[in-house]
Parts: C-alpha cells; sequence; structure tokens
C-alpha cells in the first residue's frame, strides 16, 4: 500500500530538548487525520518535518511512497496564524498568488496568467472571490482562515496539512472550516493539528496523539488510559478545549470557565 505519509523513526532536538522522540506513522491517503496533545507536544514540529522545514536529527520521510524531495508539491501547508502585522499592504489574491512561486519569493515578481487564473479559481471555489482586492488585515478571523486555506491549496496538494485552523474561529466559522475541509478530503489527504475534540468526533476519521511520543493513532475515540498518558489529565478536561489554557495545573482551582 501506498501511503501519503510515511514516517520511519523520526526524532527531532532543539538543542537539549527533546521535541519528537522515535515517532512512526503510516498515514493512508484519503485519510482524514486530527493530532492532538498538549502544549509543547510536537505537533506544529511533526508538521514541519513533514513539510521539509526540519530536517530531523533521525528517521526518514516519504510522501505518497517517494522520498520528500520528490514530492514536496504534492503537500500545501496552512499554517498556524499567530501574530501578523495586519497593516501589511498586501491584498486576499496577492496572498493565495504567493503559492505559487514555491518558495520563490521575489518582489516586484509578475505572476503568469495561469497563476492568476489558479489563484482566481480557488477563491472561486471557497466563495472568496469577492474580497480577492481586500488587504488581508481587514478580513475577520474566518475569513482570514479560508484565505490560508485557498493559499494551501493554491498549489493544487495532494495533501493539506493544517495547523490549528480553527485556533481564532467562531463557532460558526469553525463549523464552516471543517465543512469545507470534508469537502477536500473526498479528493485529498487532510490532516490537522487540533485541540478541538468535538470537531474530532464530528468530522476526522482517525486520531494521533502526540506528546513527545506518539501514543496513539487509529481510532478517533480515545480510552482514558491513552488520554491521560498524553495529556496527564482525565478525558472530560481535554473535551473542553485547551487543557493546560483553560484549566489551571491539577491539583489547583481551575481559573477560567
Ligand atoms: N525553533 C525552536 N527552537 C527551540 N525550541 C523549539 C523550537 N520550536 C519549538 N520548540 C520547542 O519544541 C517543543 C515542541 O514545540 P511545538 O511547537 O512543535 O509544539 P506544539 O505541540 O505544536 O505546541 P502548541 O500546541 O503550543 O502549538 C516545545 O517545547 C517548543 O518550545
Amino acid at each position: 500500500m501506498t501511503y501519503a505519509v510515511e514516517l520511519e523513526d523520526i526524532s527531532v532536538n532543539y538543542g537539549e530538548l527533546e521535541a519528537l522522540k522515535n515517532i512512526n506513522l503510516k498515514v493512508e491517503e484519503g485519510a482524514f487525520l486530527g493530532i492532538i496533545g498538549p502544549n509543547g507536544g510536537g505537533k506544529t514540529t511533526l508538521l514541519k518535518v513533514i513539510l521539509g522545514l526540519i530536517e530531523p536529527q533521525k528517521g526518514t520521510v516519504k510522501v505518497l511512497g517517494y522520498p520528500l524531495n520528490e514530492t514536496i508539491d504534492q503537500i500545501g501547508y496552512v499554517p498556524q496564524i499567530s501574530n501578523f502585522d495586519r497593516n501589511f499592504p498586501i491584498s486576499v489574491l496577492d496572498v493565495v498568488l504567493m503559492a505559487r512561486l514555491g518558495g520563490r519569493v521575489r518582489f516586484f515578481h509578475q505572476y503568469h496568467k495561469e497563476d492568476v487564473k489558479k489563484a482566481e479559481a480557488v477563491l472561486d471555489q471557497l466563495n472568496l472571490l469577492h474580497l480577492k482586492k481586500r488587504q488581508i488585515g481587514k478580513l475577520s478571523g474566518g475569513q482570514l482562515q479560508r484565505v490560508l486555506i485557498a493559499r494551501g491549496l493554491a498549489v493544487e496538494p495532494k495533501i493539506l496539512l493544517l495547523d490549528e485552523p480553527t485556533a481564532s474561529v467562531d463557532a460558526s466559522s469553525t463549523s464552516q472550516i471543517y465543512e469545507l475541509l470534508k469537502e477536500l478530503n473526498k479528493e485529498k489527504t487532510i490532516i490537522v493539528v487540533t485541540h478541538d475534540m468535538a470537531a474530532v468526533s464530528s468530522y476526522f476519521d482517525s486520531l494521533a496523539c502526540l506528546n513527545e511520543k506518539l501514543y496513539h493513532h487509529g481510532d478517533k475515540h480515545l480510552d482514558p488510559e491513552t488520554t491521560e498518558q498524553v495529556f496527564g489529565c482525565p478525558v472530560d478536561l481535554i473535551a473542553h478545549g485547551h487543557p493546560h489554557h483553560v484549566f489551571a495545573p491539577h491539583g489547583e482551582e481551575a481559573k477560567n470557565d
């Protein structure tokens, strides 16, 4: 069988810190996989390994059965939005078009008509074409997230990786985004880092639990023992979101709802 992504014995260190340890993971083509784990558990690092942005100290990565350097263009990436300058003067269309440069960012680059056509087609597919001239800082959180998904799709990938795509959007945008991913999953393998356990149980077909090591890969319904191993806290806590963001460390009173 050819796997969309095949990680064999991957370890990643940042100096003294061991971020990933002996990870073996085979993701079937067509999967809709959620990756969960506590903050700092190595989820983003894992995505970056799959993308070739981080070279692991140990192990091999195959994408669609080939070494990563031969198939990297088959992967679309939707990064986590954390801080960005909302005044940066760039339009929605330009954000999507930049993906077509394949990492060769050049200022004052003239895009081919083909690139513009493709970027507009993807925006249209996601009902965003009417926003193409809008400066990205003037989008709502949900619109911005969908523009980033359009950007990931502009390279026409077979595999789409998303890092917490619903972290900064409201409930209605969250379901809109997951409905969109479900639709895209008819043709693509989708791998999502998320803290959203409700979405995992409604939309995903499999789950991976990561906390430096891979504790689980398979059924999306986790048993309490595995949850406790991965998060160090019971399952009902993580069902509400980030365990150690939302809840106080164990033994203390919860500070937030
Ligand atoms: N470039 C880096 N240099 C040094 N340490 C790093 C670097 N990137 C990540 N780390 C550390 O590696 C560990 C794993 O980080 P990573 O971002 O992969 O976790 P994560 O599971 O995605 O976390 P979160 O849920 O908070 O986004 C963390 O302890 C983090 O501080």
